[in-house]
């Protein structure tokens, strides 16, 4: 329903009345546009400069001629509103609709109340975010309201009409309209507008008193100048706004000068973990909503939804070193915040789900500086120095985030709430519930045993001989973790070997852990010393490039500096056995890690039984590795490996459907699939939003005699920031598209 505005009278001709004014004239909003101020000489810069169409004096001379279809817009600072109300009161009919501009809105409705008795349903209460340090008519700016959001605060006997008008008009002029009850807006604006307007003016003042005022003006520069520019708007206007809205701004002003005591302590007892634990917690945030108000989060989602457009490629080549490992860095973040000292990391690796875990320890109190360039400082808190989140941990897409703190979290003195984004809320997470319920610990999971996960804290733990149900780093890592807080020594035993950085690298934190065959053991109740961790590159990324130089005739590539403990390298164990030219060199052990240089070169790729022994070594590679199969000559067969089937997605079926449409015939299993090599074309894919599928096709184009447009590929930042890049480097040809 569009209502049209006949004619528009704007009460008050400074910079908002005034910018109204102008922009709705201009855009042929109204009928006519009409001005009303109590000072001729506005009126008469307003008609000069086309604010308006006609210019009144008296609110008198123009209200008989109002009806129905018709806005008076108050414009005149906070305290002057309910002069205007009284006089709108005695003279307008009821039909017109009414609205305001004032920043703080209980007092505007309260001044209502009290000049009708009642809330007349011909008045909209609203307030538009925008504005400037300049004032007056003369600073009329007709793209003032662009994209710039204006708070509607309706009340209940506000009429559907009135409202839909209010609305048309600053649609019409660019704004974006939210709204909110009254009470939400003013503490809303007292704590994010108010609040930094009187800090600007009472930082400007201070520093105007010191006696060498002048000397400290002239070399005021950058950070002064901006976070006092503010201290330059409208003196009147903001003496009436702090008058109007004094207990929200007192409430928040209470708050403040509460945080400023505690720095002030900080710095008398040069407490350095409490100054970075600010500024760097500071900085997340400020970058977060800067982050958040670019994409318009909420008008708009968050992010747009990336394709990879890919053209078929013929060869890689070139040195390479892709990105830290994600299972190492996740697991750095952790430790090291349970460690005493501060635990200096490199080669940290800066995709979102690594970073997801870095904020939920954050979140938990502990200061970590960076990323940097890879380079993250922790200060360790000891093992029970973590604090209550103020609210859930948002893990996003990362399931070793999500089981692992599990673990590490279900025996703290504090309940906390994991939750994830909408891959990760399928995932199932029984199967680190029930050994922590074990242990005495309490959990609630949501319906069939997924996230979110509810933790109850201030339990105590006792150790289990836990022997896992499947072949699960994860499950594993979750319940040794968890046998830190427990009374005695728990012991997991593993079905298969799976990845084991958490031994490897408590141990390298100086807490004793046991380990024979298929055993890992600890006893609760230690303590961790911080140690640096260099993290190396992650063999599950660098899979990708190993793949492409498998297939591609041509090829020759070197991966620098990639982890290849031995319970990852599922992948060059398979590689080989199919055939594949991969040679280690530059074999050298780094943190408790070995490192090595792979150099793969193409050659011809034949079909294999891949041995069931090699899947949770290989567990991360498989969508890349059907991708070498596709390739292979003869038929690849995969078995035991369920497990594919509970990750990001389904990786066998997304897998299975994605090689169908591109022409290669596969055959999906219950726990794993038969796929055929032959020729590969072009065709449109889905990743499924999950990271390894996404970049798994993308390898693909390096065989495909068509172009594929790989749909859903956001989340190859959560493993894999800068994939894009690298590959073209090396000879992909992948084109983001954004819709
Ligand atoms: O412990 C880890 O860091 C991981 C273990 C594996 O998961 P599962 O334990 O579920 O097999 C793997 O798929 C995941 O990417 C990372
Ligand atoms: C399975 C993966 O990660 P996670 O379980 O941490 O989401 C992966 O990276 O392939």
């Amino acid at each position: 329903m569009t209502v049209r505005i006949q004619r528009l009278l704007v009460v008050g001709l400074g910079l908002i009345g005034g910018s109204l004014a102008k922009a709705a004239r201009e855009r042929g909003l109204c009928a006519e546009v009409i001005g009303s101020s109590r000072n001729p000489e506005t009126l008469e810069k307003a008609l000069a400069n086309g604010v308006v169409d006609r210019v009144v004096t008296s609110l008198e001379d123009i209200a008989g001629e109002l009806g129905k279809g018709d806005v008076v817009l108050i414009g005149v600072p906070t305290l002057t509103v309910p002069a205007i109300v009284n006089q709108l009161q005695a003279i307008l009919s009821p039909e017109v609709t009414i609205t305001d501009v004032a920043s703080v809105k209980g007092s505007v409705v309260a001044s209502v109340r009290d000049a009708y008795n009642e809330i007349p349903q011909q008045f909209v209460p609203g307030h538009p975010i925008a504005g400037s340090e300049k004032s007056g008519v003369e600073a009329a700016n007709s793209s003032l309201f662009d994209d710039h959001r204006v708070i509607l605060t309706p009340l209940p006997e506000t009429g559907a009409d009135h409202l839909q008008r209010v609305r048309d008009l600053w649609q019409g002029v660019g704004a974006v309209i939210s709204e909110m009850p009254v009470p939400e807006h003013d503490e809303v604006l007292a704590a994010t507008s108010h609040l930094p307007h009187m800090l600007a003016y009472t930082l400007v003042d201070a520093l105007a008193h010191m006696r060498e005022n002048r000397e400290i003006f002239r070399y005021a520069a950058g950070g002064f100048r901006d976070f006092t520019r503010i201290a330059a708007s409208d003196p009147v206007m903001w003496h009436d706004i702090v008058m109007a809205n004094s207990d929200a701004l007192l409430k928040v002003l209470d708050n403040f000068t509460d945080h400023v005591s505690s720095l002030k302590e900080a710095i008398k007892n040069k407490d350095s973990a409490h100054l970075l634990g600010v500024f760097t917690r500071a900085r997340e945030a400020r970058n977060h909503f800067a982050k958040m108000l670019e994409n318009k989060a909420y008008l708009e989602p968050m992010t747009q939804t990336i394709d990879y457009r890919v053209a078929p490629a013929e060869a890689v080549t070139g040195d390479i070193r892709v990105p830290g490992d994600k299972s190492i860095s996740h697991r750095s973040i952790m430790l090291g915040s349970l460690a005493n000292g501060t635990t200096e990391v490199t080669g940290f690796l800066e995709g979102e789900d690594s970073l997801a875990t870095l904020q939920a320890f954050r979140d938990m109190g502990v200061v970590i500086e960076g990323p940097d360039n890879g380079r993250v400082t922790i200060h360790g808190v000891g093992m029970q120095g973590l604090q209550a989140p103020v609210g859930p941990l948002y893990l996003g897409n990362s399931g070793t985030s999500m089981r692992l703190l599990a673990g590490l979290l279900a025996g703290q003195a504090f309940d906390v709430e994991l939750t994830g984004d909408e891959s990760l809320s399928k995932r199932p997470m029984e199967r680190v519930a029930a050994p922590l319920r074990q242990m005495g610990a309490v959990i609630e999971t949501a319906e069939g045993g997924r996230p979110p996960l509810l933790i109850k804290g201030g339990q105590t733990l006792k150790a289990i001989d836990y022997k896992l149900p499947m072949a699960s780093a994860q499950v594993k890592s979750c319940v040794l973790l968890a046998g830190l807080y427990a009374q005695g020594m728990t012991r997991t035993t593993e079905p298969a070997p799976t990845r084991d950085h958490t031994e490897r690298m408590l141990t390298g934190f100086g807490y004793p852990v046991e380990r024979h065959g298929a055993v890992a053991e600890l006893s609760g109740g230690g303590k961790m010393t911080a140690t640096p961790i260099d993290v190396p590159s992650d063999i599950s990324s660098a899979t990708f490039f190993m793949v492409a130089a498998a297939i591609a005739p041509g090829s020759d590539i070197t991966l620098t500096h990639v982890g290849v403990n031995p319970t990852r390298i599922g992948v060059i164990n398979i590689l080989q056995m199919m055939g594949a030219d991969l040679e280690l060199t530059n074999y050298r052990e780094v943190g408790g890690e070995p490192v090595a240089d792979i150099r793969v070169r193409y050659a011809p790729l034949h079909g294999i039984h891949i041995p069931e022994d090699q899947v949770p070594l290989a567990i991360d590679e498989f969508p890349a590795l059907f991708i070498a199969a596709a390739c292979a000559e003869g038929e690849t067969v995969l078995s035991g490996a369920e497990e594919l089937r509970v990750k990001e997605s389904d990786r066998i079926q997304a897998m299975a459907d994605g090689l169908e449409i591109l022409g290669v015939r596969t055959v999906p299993t219950p726990d794993g699939i038969v796929i055929t090599g032959g020729p590969i074309g072009g065709g449109e894919v889905d990743s499924l939003g999950d990271h390894r599928i996404a970049m798994s096709f993308a390898v693909a184009s390096l065989r495909a005699n068509g172009p594929i447009l790989i749909r859903n590929c956001n989340n190859v930042a959560t493993s894999f920031p800068g994939f894009v890049a690298l590959a073209n480097n090396a000879g992909l040809k992948i084109a983001e598209e954004t819709r």
